[in-house]
């Protein structure tokens, strides 16, 4: 149980039907959930008006609604149904969000940041869950939407939550934040992503740090140390930094890429060990493994942890395709800072002879994309053997490379099936290719198209 009808009495006093001590198991805003004891809490979208659909969310299971003042209650609910009236049903949701926080009283990790937000989500959940009843966000429900409904599926027994927080504009990360009042605030790295929408590399920085807006007194702040749009907050209290320069808090050291794995020390000289390849895990790593160590988990349940890791899928998932060849799924999603990582970490992979990049269309960059676009240009070098691109903005990277690199195969394609045809031709098993362009793009279908034949 989260909490009974009577306690959402007090929370929002304006009611109809009986508010009696009726156990509310779960939230929910979508009618065609099938839910057991659910209060349903319609949410007006681009498409829909959650308000239509009450009587679908009563079928299946609803035993309580918020609902918005002044709109017409359907006919067929029974009289003691409980009803709560508010204003605006996303603010209540995000306002009950805030005061269910409150009466669990979790220690809150807020994790914030342009790429790795799901991944250091994911590493910080691990580490925390066999010393502690974790709560964490499912998958990246990390939006105005999906952390209340996060923090409002927390058992009401939660030790620790870890919740993700997402955002495209400013102001978005000061709304959560104040939610779910982090007493650790991550911020992974600033990238581009969203960049549209926020002008520079600056606003990104300015809308990540938001997130101290919310925070608790006292909290911490965990941060990537070498973005110099963060340097100003070195040597504040309670700041710690982590990253590859010597000046940092914590200085990530003698990293490795193994099969399927890297490894890396943490200053003090301690080993860890992560599923995942690339530097810029090892930075996702040290900031989650700093906030265990500060709330008292030790390096050898941390390195233990990491070996469990349930990590979110298309984020560079590595398989073995058609004819032995590897396939990396990159496709989740990109930046130019995330393109450019998964390049470096295909540069580094051992045992290939042919290593293909397939890059797409990256999205939300606004009237910088083609420069942007142009600088993934900048990691592309040997040991690659080819670069293909598919998207009107991904055009420039392999005009680029063809400029710069004549030596790298680099080719232009406008539909899926004329590349797949030609990927067809380089399929073996010392061949490693790289998947990463845009939600959009929908990369994974040449996943599909690729994957193992008997
Ligand atoms: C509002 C909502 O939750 N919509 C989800 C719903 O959409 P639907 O197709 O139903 O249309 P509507 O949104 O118009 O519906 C309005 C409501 O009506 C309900 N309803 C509809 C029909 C019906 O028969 N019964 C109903 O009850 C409906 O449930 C709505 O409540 O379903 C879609 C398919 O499942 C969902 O995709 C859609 O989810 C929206 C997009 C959403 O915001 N979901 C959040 C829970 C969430 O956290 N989503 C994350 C977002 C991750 C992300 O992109 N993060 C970005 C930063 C984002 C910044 C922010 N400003 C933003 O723009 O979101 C990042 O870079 O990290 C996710 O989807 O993974
Ligand atoms: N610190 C990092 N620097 C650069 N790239 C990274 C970093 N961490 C993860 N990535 C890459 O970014 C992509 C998305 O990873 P992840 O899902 O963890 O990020 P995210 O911030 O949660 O994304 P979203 O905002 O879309 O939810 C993957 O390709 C991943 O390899
Ligand atoms: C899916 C969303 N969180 C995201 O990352 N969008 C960018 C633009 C992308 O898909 O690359």
């Amino acid at each position: 149980m989260l909490f009974t009808t009577e306690w959402l009495s007090t929370v929002f006093t304006r009611y109809t039907g009986s508010a009696d001590e009726s156990p509310i198991d779960e939230v929910v805003t979508d009618s065609r959930k099938k839910t057991n004891q659910a209060l349903f809490i319609p949410i007006t979208g681009e498409k829909f008006d959650g308000h239509d659909f009450l009587k679908q969310a009563f079928n299946n299971g609803a035993v309580a609604a918020l609902w918005e003042t002044g709109r017409d209650l359907p006919g067929f609910l029974p009289d003691d149904f409980p009803v709560y009236y508010v204003d605006d049903t996303l603010h209540a949701l995000q306002r009950l969000a805030a005061v269910y926080r409150e009466k669990v009283n979790p220690v809150v990790i807020g994790i914030t940041g342009s790429n790795g937000k799901t991944t250091t989500k994911d590493l910080m959940s691990a580490i925390l869950k066999p010393s502690f009843r974790t709560h964490y966000t499912k998958g990246n429900l990390n939006n105005h939407i999906g952390v209340p409904l996060t923090i409002l599926s927390m058992p009401a027994d939660s030790e620790v939550l870890v919740t993700e927080m997402g955002m495209n504009h400013f102001g978005e990360i000061e709304v959560l934040s104040r939610i779910a009042k982090p007493d650790y605030a991550i911020i992974t790295n600033i990238g581009e992503s969203h960049i549209e929408y926020l002008g520079s590399r600056e606003g990104i920085a300015t809308a990540k740090l938001e997130i101290m807006e919310g925070m608790k007194d006292n909290g911490w702040l965990i941060l990537d140390g070498d973005e110099p749009l963060l340097r100003h907050l070195h040597n504040r209290n309670n700041v710690i930094t982590c990253g590859f320069d010597t000046q940092n808090d914590v200085i990530i050291e003698n990293v490795t890429l193994g099969q399927n794995r890297t490894q890396f020390s943490l200053s003090n000289g301690e080993p860890f060990s992560i599923p995942l390849l690339g530097r810029h895990h090892a930075l996702n790593a040290a900031l989650a493994a700093t906030v265990a160590k500060r709330i008292g988990v030790a390096a050898e349940t941390i390195n233990k942890a990491f070996d469990s890791l349930e990590h979110a899928q298309m984020r560079f998932e590595l398989r073995k395709g058609k004819h032995g060849a590897s396939i990396i799924n990159d496709a989740y999603n990109a930046s130019p800072t995330s393109m450019k990582a998964a390049i470096e970490v295909v540069k580094q992979m051992e045992g290939f002879r042919r290593r293909l990049l397939v890059l797409g269309d990256i999205l939300e960059l606004g009237d910088q994309s083609e420069s942007f676009h142009r600088s993934v240009t900048d990691s592309i070098a040997q040991p690659i053997t080819a670069v293909f691109t598919l998207g009107e903005q991904a055009k420039v990277i392999s005009e680029a490379v063809k400029d710069k690199n004549p030596n790298i195969i680099s080719m232009h394609f406008t539909s899926k099936d004329s590349l797949l045809e030609v990927l067809g031709e380089y399929l073996s098993e010392d061949t490693l290719i790289l998947f990463k362009a845009s939600r959009m793009m929908q990369f994974e279908w040449f996943v599909e198209q690729l994957g193992n034949e008997a």
